[in-house]
């Protein structure tokens, strides 16, 4: 056979194993897995000293286009995904105007991202008050799961997102079940953490640690024992997206336990960062949940290497830098990120705190695209997707603002010492990204709808 690309000599990352071996690719898909391929190939690329493993999958995507593309777009997006090593992702139903919370939307969704991603997307549909209606139109139309948030979704205005009330929440779920479709939610009791904000903002009281506290771990722990009891009523399948608490992921894994269908996420930044580095670093840092104290942090960080975390995601949550340039309590509250999630977290766990390789690709790529039916994708073995990339763990930089693809150039990780570093990404075979030649070709992402 004559491939259209081999990889060659690289310290591949198997589901179990990693092991020196060349890799053929043809027709986009891995067609050959031997320890030396010597026929022909269009394309051959030498992979001595790397690592290479399956491209990460992030599921916690916001870019807001249409209607926002000021804070973030498709094609700057899905570049700094590329970049990063992130070869698809799952866009989240809110921040773009209108928000996706029926088919329509969607529509518009899909129209505004055609022709403009570097990597493979897909879309989740929106639960929020008054739209139940809507669910099965947006499970028709492929969304991959649903969003709903319990906590407050940061926006007033009227075409934008809003948070479940409790009947909604279990006649949404209810909904969801019977169409057999996964909600992931935003777990955080707002109530209290708004009036914990307002008593805090009345003290003058507003450090990074301030702001953790007036989102307590408990506010975290109610709302995801509150979604786990919703969820078991109804038999709704259950995602608990970014949580920040090992207190929280000991209530999921309870109920996993009890036979309970739900998964959880937790992202970089509650790893990389902590509440008592926000004031130094300033709003780029602010986050809901709350980037947690460091004793606390320690606690998530166990949770993590015991394999009691699903899967990592960014949250990428972009915007405009006026939106950051303002007290820590009102300044908007996202991190910018999908750019560091590989080799910031290849650099913390397994090179910092020896996190088997094998288990860092399960936590990037196998699970969530397990969870999230991907079945073509997640994995280096015969017949998947070529999506391929290259960790150097040899390689270090610091990260500057002038490395970020994004729409807006600014992140929280500015000025970090990374010790390895992506250096190549391959979308279904093609070299999408090149760390001599950046972004390289055309927008070649292709949206993955659902089959319903
Ligand atoms: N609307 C939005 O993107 N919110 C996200 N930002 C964040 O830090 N947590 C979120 O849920
Ligand atoms: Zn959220
Ligand atoms: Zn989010």
């Amino acid at each position: 056979m004559t491939y259209d690309l081999i990889i060659k000599n690289g310290n591949v990352v198997f589901y179990d194993e990693v092991r020196k071996a060349d890799i053929g690719i043809k027709n986009e898909k891995i067609a050959c897995i031997a320890d030396k391929i010597d026929e022909e190939a269009a394309k051959t690329i030498d992979a001595n000293g790397q690592y290479v493993m399956p491209g990460m999958i992030d599921t916690h995507v916001h870019i807001s286009e249409p209607g926002r593309t000021e804070w973030e777009g498709f094609v700057t997006g899905s570049q700094a995904l590329a970049a990063g090593g992130t070869t698809s992702y799952v866009e989240m139903p809110l921040n773009a105007l209108p928000a996706t919370t029926n088919k329509a939307a969607l529509d518009l969704k899909i129209e505004a991202a055609k022709g403009k991603n570097y990597v493979d997307y897909s879309f989740y549909g929106g639960l929020i008050p008054g739209n139940i209606h809507q669910l099965e139109e947006q499970a028709k139309g492929g969304v991959k799961a649903f969003k709903c948030f319990i906590s407050d979704c940061g926006s007033d205005i009227p075409e934008d997102f809003a948070n479940v009330d409790d009947y909604t929440l279990y006649k949404g779920m209810q909904k969801l079940a019977e169409l057999d479709q996964l909600l992931c939610i935003h777990a955080e009791n707002p109530d209290i953490t708004r009036r914990l904000a307002e008593d805090k903002m009345r003290e003058g009281k507003t450090t990074g640690v301030d702001y953790a506290e007036s989102r307590p771990i408990f506010t975290e722990v109610e709302a995801v024992k509150r979604a786990i009891l919703f969820a078991k009523e109804t038999g709704c399948k259950l995602h608990l997206v970014h949580i920040s608490t090992s207190e929280a992921i000991q209530e999921i894994l309870k109920a996993q336990r009890e036979g309970q269908d739900v998964t959880v996420e937790s992202c970089p930044h509650y790893f990389a960062l902590s509440a008592e580095d926000v004031d130094a670093i300033g709003p780029k840092a602010k986050c809901q949940p709350p980037l947690r104290k460091k004793a606390d942090q320690e606690r998530l960080w166990d949770e993590l290497l015991a394999g009691n975390i699903g899967w990592l995601t960014s949250d990428h949550s972009p915007c405009t830098w006026d939106l950051k340039d303002a007290p820590l309590f009102e300044a908007w509250g996202g991190i910018s990120g999908c750019q560091n999630n590989v080799d910031l977290m290849f650099d913390l766990a397994v090179k910092q705190r020896n996190m088997p390789v094998e288990q860092f690709v399960h936590l990037i790529a196998t699970n969530p695209s397990k969870r999230f039916n991907f079945p073509n994708k997640g994995e280096i073995a015969l017949g998947k997707d070529a999506d391929i990339i290259f960790v150097d763990p040899n390689q270090s930089y610091t990260l500057k603002s002038e490395d970020l693809y994004y729409k807006n150039k600014f992140s929280a990780y500015e000025g970090f010492d990374i010790g390895c570093r992506v250096t190549k990404t391959i979308l279904r075979g093609n070299i999408v990204f090149d760390l001599n030649e950046g972004i390289v070709g055309e927008p070649k992402g292709k949206l993955m709808l659902e089959n319903n």
